[in-house]
Order: structure tokens, then sequence, then C-alpha cells
């Protein structure tokens, strides 16, 4: 549970059931608004848990941190970018003369909705990613920015309404440690998995990464397993012990279904 979001069973029934058949998993249909509403109300502690129960061990990137600690709340398409170690004589201040070196052209690429997930190997001792390319990004509408290296001008994306998650922050620019090679493949961010269009979901505890043909199941599954922690919390304030309760035996079940 993460005490600090909002909680599915505080609001009205979202149907995701009936998505399922719709979600393809690597034909890349569209995922319905309805399986992106849920995957925002509940937490990223209970999608980690759905995911294990589906046997996804590694689905949290763990390590990584929220630069904007009130902008947190993150769900989107992934768009990938992949960087491999700099060389000398290639990553150079005037390879940025070019429009269309992959870093500039990823952010003039991500759209509407999608999360940009960096592949950065680790490393921070450089930046991946600075304030004005992450301005760049929202405005052009994304939904999130996730790095497994570090980013640069960090007191400013304290105040930048884009959610931003980190290993880590660095003054000096990219080229010094990462050369972006390819977008839109399948890379590994903070030792996770992420296929391009995968379902990124952030909340103030970090980032995980939701296969996409796993999403509308996930978040059908997700918000009940909330609906019945938040009645299990209130037991438990209520002075109930854990057991009978946590998990819920035939009785407890009985009484949250008959509320
Ligand atoms: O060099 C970079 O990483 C880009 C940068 O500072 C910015 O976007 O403001
Ligand atoms: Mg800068």
């Amino acid at each position: 549970m993460n005490g600090g979001e909002p909680r599915a069973a505080r609001g009205e029934t979202v149907d995701v059931t009936r998505q399922d058949d719709q979600v393809g998993s690597a034909t890349g249909e569209a995922i319905a608004p309805e399986v992106f509403e849920a995957l925002r109300r509940v937490s990223t502690a209970t999608v980690t848990t759905q995911l294990f129960a589906r046997g996804l061990r590694n689905a949290f990137m763990a390590g990584l941190r929220p630069l904007n600690p009130g902008c947190t709340r993150m769900v989107g398409e992934a768009f990938t970018l992949r960087h491999i170690p700099a060389r000398e004589d290639l990553d150079v201040l005037a390879v940025f003369k070019d429009y269309d070196h992959p870093q500039r052209l990823a952010v003039e690429s991500v759209g509407p909705g999608q999360v940009l997930v960096m592949d950065c190997r680790g490393q921070t001792r450089a930046a991946s990613i600075g304030g004005i390319l992450a301005t760049r990004m929202l405005r052009r509408g994304a939904a999130g920015l996730v790095t497994d290296g570090a980013v640069r001008d960090s007191p400013y994306f304290t105040g930048l309404e884009l959610p931003v998650f980190a290993a880590g922050v660095c003054a000096t620019t990219n080229l010094a440690r990462h050369h972006a090679v390819d977008m839109q493949v399948p890379i590994g961010c903070a030792e996770v998995p992420v296929y391009p269009g995968d379902v990124i979901v952030a909340d103030a505890e970090g980032v995980v990464c939701v296969p996409r043909h796993l999403a509308a199941e996930v978040a059908r599954d997700a918000l009940e397993q909330e609906r019945l922690e938040e009645f299990i919390q209130a037991e438990i304030e209520g002075g109930a012990p854990l057991r009978g309760v946590y998990p819920p035996d035939e009785n407890t079940l009985r009484r949250y279904h008959s509320r």
C-alpha cells in the first residue's frame, strides 16, 4: 500500500475487464483509455504484486527517485532510447549542431502521453538529459521521463510539472559518458527490461514497467486489490489482529462483500 496516493476504493467503479481481448501482446493494438485511467489510481506497490502473481519479479526500477516530489503520478507507453559508452573522438560538443542527433531526435519524437525511458547502463557520472530538453518534452505532451542515469539542471526539475525519475544528478553533459544510438528498441533500465510500448506506471515510490499485453488485466486486478486492501486497512486501524484479516479468511471476505 502507498498511503500518500489515491486509492481505487475511494472512487467509482472503472470497468477495465472488457478491454482484455482488445490488448494484443506484441501487436501494438491501442490500449483503452480506461486501462491508463485505472493504472493512474493504483500504487506501484499494488502493480508489482499483480505482476508477481503472474510470475514477474523484476519490474520495479529500484533506485530511481523523483526529481519533483510534487509531481510523481505518471502512466504512459514507453518510448525507449539506448546509450552505449561515449568515445572521445566521436562524442564532442560539435555533434549537437546536428538537430537529428539521436538524443535530440528522441526528444522530438516522443508522442503525447508517452514516457521517454533511457538506458544509461546505470552510469550516473554524466547527465542523460537537462532542463531545456525536458521542457521541450513537456510542451510536446509527453507523460514523463525515466533514466537509470543522471540529469543535469536538477534544481530546475524540482519545479517542473513533468514527472521525472533518475538514478542521480550530475552537472556533466551526457557526451562525457553516453552515446545515444538507438530509439524504440528493447532496453534495460535499472536492470528492468523495457520494450517499446510497455506501460510505465509511477508514483511517489518509483517506477514499474508493465508488459503491454498484461496492462488491462493488471489494471483490473490492481483496482480490486486496492478496494480489498482499503477494507483490510480500516479493520487493522480499528484494532483487528492480522490473523483472519490479513490475508483475509472467509469470514473477513464475507464482511467485505456484504458491506
Ligand atoms: O546537455 C544536455 O544534456 C542538455 C541540457 O543541458 C538541457 O537540456 O538543458
Ligand atoms: Mg541545460
